[in-house]
């Protein structure tokens, strides 16, 4: 019957109103959160906006003041066994230990876990060539380069198949190769039923693999959704950039009338000009301009991203 309930459950992850304080500091100010099954779901946020406090809270791995968490639709205080053996965690330290080879982090790690005997090697053997490192299995950690290190941090939370899988910053200090075999690893494992929450810095991430993504600030979550979504949802307007050969002051007088333009700025013969969102205005000032001789070396328009989002909102760049 336990069983049961936990197939059945849609939102994978809820938390409900909660508080977090480290003394009187209110790190987490009642965070509502849902997070649907099978989703790669982005937590972002500024530095020290609580989002490493937010997933270890949900990890059972702090206790907070008031609110609830559920993972799989149980409580951790009272079904903290059956939520581990079903959760994965990379954290944002790497957790191995140096002086073992590759295949004994992981093996160490599946024994956690509970896997023993044929099942244990199959598992930490998939976990290894998932990550890309089987063929280094028997060489030291000390001798991995820090891409490989983290890597190999993601097989030792992989290794069980875990339904849900957290990661904090997988990929800070990595080379690209890596960084790419990261991203592709996460979508694979999602795409054979593993939900994913994944804090980064670099959006470009985000935008890769996240399907919805939440932006944290001061411990509160201030926007969900789809990329697609945040940005209907906060941004109002985009800017249209022209850079004509001369008679850029001319030009000015011809665009200011036209409905859809809400400010423009000139610097030397380049025009910046801000657009409501609807860019229906954009062809007819073109238009308008070549009618009148203004010969345009340059154009540009500057669609909003979740970069424009998140500054919006936090006032603040994601690698700020
Ligand atoms: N053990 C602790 N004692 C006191 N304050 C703490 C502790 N851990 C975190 N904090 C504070 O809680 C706030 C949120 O920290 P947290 O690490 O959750 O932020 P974050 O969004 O993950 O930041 P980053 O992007 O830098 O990892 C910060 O102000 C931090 O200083």
């Amino acid at each position: 019957m336990t069983t049961c309930i936990i197939e059945d459950v849609r939102m994978i992850i809820e938390v409900s109103d909660v508080v977090k304080k480290y003394n009187k500091l209110d790190v987490l100010k009642g965070v509502n959160l849902s997070i649907r099954e099978g989703e790669i779901f982005g937590l972002l946020g500024p530095n020290g906006a609580g989002k490493s406090t937010l997933m270890n809270t949900i990890l059972g791995l702090l206790r907070f003041n008031s609110g609830s968490v559920k993972i799989l639709g149980k409580d951790f205080s009272t079904h903290a066994t059956e939520i581990k053996r079903k959760i994965g965690y990379v954290p944002q330290e790497i957790a191995i230990f140096e002086t073992l080879n590759a295949i004994d982090n992981v093996t160490y790690w599946g024994r956690l876990y509970g896997l023993r005997g044929n099942e244990l090697a199959q598992m930490v053997k998939k976990a290894l060539e998932f990550t890309g490192l089987w063929d280094r299995r028997k060489s030291k950690v000390s001798t991995f380069s820090g891409g490989m290190k983290r890597r190999l941090n993601i097989a030792c939370a992989i290794v069980h198949k875990p339904r849900v899988l957290f990661m904090d910053e997988p990929t800070v200090g990595v080379d690209p190769q890596s960084r790419n075999h990261i991203l592709e690893s996460i979508r694979i494992m999602n795409k054979e039923g593993t939900t994913v929450i994944y804090t980064t810095h670099y959006m470009e991430e985000i935008e890769a693999i996240c399907d919805r993504v939440a932006i944290m600030d001061f411990g509160q979550i201030i926007a969900l959704g789809t990329i697609d979504e945040l940005i209907a949802d906060h941004i109002h307007e985009q800017c249209l950039r022209l850079e004509l050969t001369a008679n850029t002051a001319e030009a000015v007088k011809v665009i200011e009338s036209f409905d859809g333009v809400l400010s423009f700025s000139v610097n030397k013969e380049i025009l910046e000009i801000k657009l409501d969102k609807d860019d229906s205005c954009i062809p007819r000032i073109l238009e308008q301009l070549i009618k009148q001789h203004f010969n345009i070396k340059f154009m540009a328009v500057e669609k909003p991203d979740l970069e424009t989002v998140f500054l919006q909102l936090t006032g603040k760049k994601l690698r700020d």
